[in-house]
């Protein structure tokens, strides 16, 4: 009552009105005019009293409860309308033929409405937030009227109605305003006016709740792409769909909003961290090497080559790459970690620059210390000496998973390449292959591990056909295969795979030439090598036992890939050599990484669609583009040959970064941004050069990342691994820089580069 405003018509003298506002309006009529008044007198009392007897708090209190009370009506009149709308798409899509247009427009229709009702939540948690708390009583009165119902009705709930009263009730507004653009009530306008930019006002100092909410969409997202990967069918030749479009898309202004772009790209500009900090950076990386007291963003910031491109660019680009990594969350992600925006975290950065510089190696190796604590459950259930070995083929086991970290990376795209792969290869000890090829083989026969298998690994489901188009001549090595370590023949790796086609499961089955030659190829670089230092085998790795790395047990590498020159790059192995890498960023920080690991196995994912499209037609990643160039898809928006520039372009960086660190950088931040700067950074507006920032804080330092090199955890670093390491990394850097170059070729040939920057 105390809400209640009491309205009596002009025109007509038996009628009045009750109207509780934003929430529900009582139309009365009474015998005569007299008896209006009676009415009119009596409520009037009423209400005066009720305020009357409540102190100038409660007033505020409930002014508070009772704002949140409209603006919460407000929200469910949006999610009943929004129910109608998904109803109205859903019914549109099940018609034999869906009306395209009409589904478009639905589609708008409900998100304009979401964003309404974010809209009308953000001014919801405004209130509460600038409000006197509420009591406990308010409080569960509140949460009851914000829970949506359990079984949202199609029709209002109708509250019970006097006899001689007319109520319209919201829904029926709802129902009525269906097909119209939902505008908040009047009263929330009058409350909040809208800016401009069609932004409500508290839209600006709601911007950190914002952030928050999107990246609660960037975590469920994240989840869904994860859950997609695993739910994809598996079984062998599943016929797949086309892919559908999992590239960005144009955002919504609150996507732009809560990117902290503002729709036109411009506004933050002055902002950017980057910019910050370009000011003050060293001309170039060397010079940010050996100033250690430059902050990581100052050292990637120390590529600035200021192209007009870069800057000039970016703009447009940037607002679609905010819609894709506002949702995919980069930033916020980042940022719903420490700072509330990137822009405020890289400041806040700067100013603590002093700080962070003194105690930056500190901090890293505190990182890489908690990465270590971190993983060590991990790897010990993968350990080969735990029962969980037996259950490392099927990633669904809660042995597989026991972990959280071992669950994402058991549910995403990777995983799906490699799920029993990895697990089984990380936790072989030297000596191990043969007994683990063994437990395969016998998987192998057995028609319900190999349905468990299936069901769990993209190998399986996907790529197991013989029919892979990876028909190369037997025994025929790669460009930059293992020929050192054990000879190219049909006993190595790679000969194996030329002869069989593909089949990770097997992959070394028979003769293992790895680890035969602990010395790598006999003519160890010690004196290049900037992690020796002379001492043979001692210090602090395994007296007497193969030191291995990473390389050696790795699902795939590039190396195991053959690269033939009139044929191209088949595309299972590299593929597979690519969602190898992830393991290793997973075990680096599976939070701060998950932008790069998104944009990176969607790639993979991307091209992986395709080439299930027609694996025959499409054996080589060369026979994919050039079917794209030939139907004239090549350069449009999400096209596979636009992911594997990208795939390509990470790779790179990938490559120089493991270059650096080959080549003794012991700076592992600054061989990042020295990497950043010869790859990525040139196609990076400020928006992703800002995320490449954070991740370089939330990159470990050297020993860190070494330790997430090593075959197992806990491995020894020592310079047995650091000399096993190098001999690994010439491989692997070999066989990968020849495949890249085969791509430059093909994409500078076809003229399929671009200089946009994103
Ligand atoms: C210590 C490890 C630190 C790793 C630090 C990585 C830093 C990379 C920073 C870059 C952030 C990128 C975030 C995403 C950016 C995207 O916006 C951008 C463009 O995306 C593309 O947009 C297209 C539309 O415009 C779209 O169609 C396309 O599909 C999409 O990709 N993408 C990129 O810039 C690509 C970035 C790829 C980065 C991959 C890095 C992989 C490196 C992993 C290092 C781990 C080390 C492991 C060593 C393992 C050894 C075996």
């Amino acid at each position: 009552m105390a809400v209640c405003e009491i309205q009596v018509c002009p025109s007509d003298d038996s009628r009045l009105e009750l109207v509780i506002p934003g929430e529900q309006h009582f139309y009365l009529r009474t015998t005569s005019a007299a008896e209006r008044q009676c009415w009119v007198v009596a409520l009037g009392s009423a209400k005066a009293c009720l305020t009357d007897s409540r102190t100038r708090k409660e007033k505020e209190i409930m002014e508070a409860s009772d704002s949140l009370c409209s603006k919460m009506s407000e929200m469910r009149l949006y999610y009943d309308l929004m129910t109608q709308q998904v109803s109205l798409i859903r019914q549109g899509i099940q018609e034999p033929r869906p009306d395209v247009q009409r589904m478009s427009e639905a589609s708008s229709l409900l998100s304009a409405t979401c964003d309404t009702f974010v809209r009308a939540l953000e001014e919801c948690v405004h209130t509460a937030a600038s409000s006197v708390r509420p009591s406990t009583q308010q409080q569960q009165q509140q949460q009851q009227q914000l829970a949506p119902p359990a079984v949202m009705p199609p029709t209002p709930r109708s509250p019970q109605r006097p006899a001689g009263v007319k109520s319209q009730a919201r829904a029926s507004h709802a129902e009525s305003t269906a097909r119209s653009l939902p505008r908040p009530p009047p009263s929330s306008r009058k409350r909040e006016p809208s800016n401009k930019s069609g932004r409500t006002s508290s839209s600006s100092s709601s911007s950190r709740r914002r952030l928050a909410m999107a990246s609660t969409r960037v975590g469920a997202i994240v989840e869904e792409v994860e859950e997609e990967a695993v739910e994809a069918p598996a079984a062998e030749g599943a016929s797949r769909p086309e892919p559908k479009a999992a590239g960005p898309r144009e955002p919504t202004s609150q996507e732009a909003a809560a990117s902290g772009v503002a729709p036109d790209g411009e506004s933050h500009r002055a902002d950017a961290p980057q910019q910050q900090a370009a000011s003050h950076d060293a001309d170039t990386p060397q010079q940010a090497a050996s100033h250690d007291a430059d902050t990581p963003q100052q050292q990637a910031a120390s590529h600035d080559a200021d192209t007009p491109q870069q800057d000039a660019s970016h703009d447009a680009d940037t607002l679609q790459l905010t819609a894709s990594h506002d949702v995919d969350t980069p930033q916020q992600q980042a940022a719903s970690h420490d700072a509330d925006t990137p822009q405020q975290q890289a400041a806040s950065h700067d100013a603590d620059t002093s700080q962070q510089v003194a105690s930056h190696d500190a901090d890293a190796s505190q990182q890489a210390a908690s990465h270590d604590v971190d993983t060590s459950q991990q790897v010990a259930s993968h350990d080969a000496d735990t029962p969980q070995q037996a259950a490392s083929h099927d990633a669904d086991t809660p042995q597989q998973a026991t972990t959280p970290r071992e669950a994402i990376a058991g549910s995403d795209v990777c995983s799906r390449f490699e799920a029993s792969d990895v697990s089984t290869q990380e936790s072989r000890r030297p000596g191990e292959h043969q007994r683990d090829r063994e437990d395969s083989t016998v998987d192998d026969d057995d028609p319900n591990a190999d349905a468990a298998d299936d069901a769990d690994s993209i190998n399986d489901g996907h790529f197991d056909d013989a029919d892979d188009g990876n028909d190369g001549d037997d025994g025929e090595v790669g460009t930059a295969g293992r020929g050192e370590e054990g000879g190219a023949g049909e006993n190595s790796d790679v000969g194996r795979v030329a002869n069989r086609g593909f089949d990770p499961e097997k992959l070394g089955e028979g003769e293992d030439c790895r680890g035969e030659d602990p010395g790598g190829e006999g003519e160890e670089r010690q004196g290049e090598d900037p992690g020796g230092d002379g001492e043979d085998g001692g210090g602090e790795d395994f007296q007497g036992e193969t030191v291995e790395t990473f390389f050696g047990v790795m699902a795939q590498r590039f190396s195991d890939a053959e690269l033939q020159d009139e044929q191209g790059i088949h595309v299972e192995p590299f593929l597979r050599a690519c969602a190898s890498i992830v393991p290793v960023l997973d075990k680096l920080g599976p939070t701060a990484f998950a932008p790069v690991k998104l944009d990176f196995v969607g790639n993979i994912r991307k091209i992986t669609q395709k080439y299930e499209t027609d694996r025959a037609a499409f054996p080589t990643l060369q026979s994919i583009v050039g079917h794209e160039l030939s139907s004239g898809t090549a350069l449009v928006r999400n096209s596979t040959t636009e992911a594997l520039l990208w795939l390509r372009r990470g790779l790179k960086f990938l490559l120089e970064l493991l270059t650096e660190v080959r080549e003794g950088q012991a700076n592992l931040h600054v061989a990042l941004s020295n990497a950043y700067g010869r790859t990525l950074r040139r196609y990076h507006g400020w928006v992703v050069r800002g995320v490449f920032a954070l991740a370089l804080r939330a990159a470990p330092a050297l020993d860190g990342f070494l330790a997430a090199l090593t075959a197992r955890e806990g491995d020894p670093t020592g310079p047995e691994f650091r000399r096993q390491l190098n001999r690994d990394l010439d491989t692997y850097l070999g066989a990968m820089r020849a495949q890249l170059g085969a791509l430059d070729e093909l994409y500078e040939q076809n003229q399929l580069e671009s200089d946009r920057v994103v």
